[in-house]
């Protein structure tokens, strides 16, 4: 498995390698209106006044219904510390591929997986992106190399968890719910985090590759932040729309558990990540979701009467990882699967 930083840094890749070639029209229904997802200012959430609390929230649900995707500013996360982060996780693929392989993971539950595309044993085609992908919550792994790269990890995860944490209880209120729900429901404080890296090389002929084809996060909430390039693409109103996030924001998406949750109400809406010709782009993702044994179904506050039964048959989040990581990417949410 060669790595595609390491196939670039070989040189004289002047043309994207036919296992990598990706038969979509990349510019096919691009949103050419000046449309922006919504942005939420955290800092209201956790300190306004009453009124503005709830305004905020307001948006927040109204975000997670008509977007599945928000911007969150005033995040109190320390500048520094995502700089970090992005700065130690690049010192990681900056390794040896040697060193690297060392971390290649090859069960889905392994603690640590470095790896290319998405899931090589199932991927028809080659994506343009190496990852790393590590378990940060309940107990916390992260390769031993470079240094500072595993308390750099710890220190972040921590960080966006009290995120999620206080976004977990705008959510809740705002469909209706009593502010801890989804922290009791989902047991979101023992709850699992994966840290996903993503680095994406320069491309010789980006219109020709995909960083990741377009699909949904598994878990209740994302929360994702890149280095100063672009290429993330939001899928809203039948159109890819590019997000291009504000400095130091926080892009925060409801995953497939949310929307079983929520019956529906939420959206874990597909999008996809493009590369482009000059630049390394690095991102950097959170997952959060209940422990992995949690069955997750429908509340039942959100699906219960004649004209709202439960759109969802729950399932175990570990089975639903499980099933996701077994299918190839194909723009189709693994959601359908469980569709009553
Ligand atoms: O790199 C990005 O902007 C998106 C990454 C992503 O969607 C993911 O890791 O699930
Ligand atoms: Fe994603």
């Amino acid at each position: 498995m060669l790595s595609v930083k390491g196939q670039v840094e070989s040189g004289g890749l002047n043309h994207v390698p036919s296992k990598y070639l990706y038969h979509t029209n990349l510019g096919e229904r691009i949103s050419s209106d000046a449309e922006v997802i919504p942005t939420i200012d955290f800092s209201i959430l956790t300190s306004g006044t009453p009124d503005q609390r709830s305004k905020v929230i307001q948006d927040i649900g109204n975000a997670c219904a008509e977007w599945g995707f928000f911007m969150v500013i005033n995040h109190g996360v320390p500048n520094l510390l995502r700089e970090e982060t992005i700065r130690l996780a690049e010192t990681f693929f900056n390794l040896s591929e040697e060193e690297k392989r060392e971390y290649t993971g090859t069960q889905l539950f392994d603690p640590i997986r470095y790896g290319t595309s998405f899931n090589v044993t199932v991927d028809k085609i080659r994506f343009w992106r190496d990852f790393l992908k590590i378990h940060v919550h309940p107990s916390f792994s992260a390769p031993n190399k470079p240094p500072g790269l595993s308390e750099i990890l710890q220190e972040y995860s921590k960080s966006v968890r009290e995120v999620a944490e206080e976004l977990f209880k705008g959510i809740s209120i705002s469909l209706g719910l009593e502010e801890n729900y989804i922290k009791d429901k989902m047991d979101t404080e023992s709850g699992s985090q994966l840290l996903v890296t993503n680095l994406y090389p320069p491309c010789p002929q980006p219109e020709l590759a995909m960083g990741l084809p377009p699909h949904s996060d598994h878990g209740l909430l994302t929360i994702l932040m890149q280095n100063e390039h672009s290429g993330l693409q939001v899928k809203h109103s039948g159109k890819w729309v590019p997000i291009d996030p504000l400095p130091n924001s926080f892009l925060v998406n409801t995953g497939d558990h949310m929307e079983i949750l929520t019956n529906g109400k939420y959206k874990s809406v597909l999008h996809r990540a493009v590369v482009n010709g000059k630049a390394t782009r690095i991102s950097v993702g959170t997952a959060h979701g209940p422990p992995l044994e949690t069955i997750v179904s429908p509340a039942p506050e959100l699906a219960s009467g004649g004209n709202n039964p439960p759109a969802f048959r729950g399932i175990k989040y570990r089975e639903y990882l499980e099933l996701q990581q077994s299918k190839q990417l194909d723009g189709k949410t693994c959601l359908d699967h469980l569709r009553i």
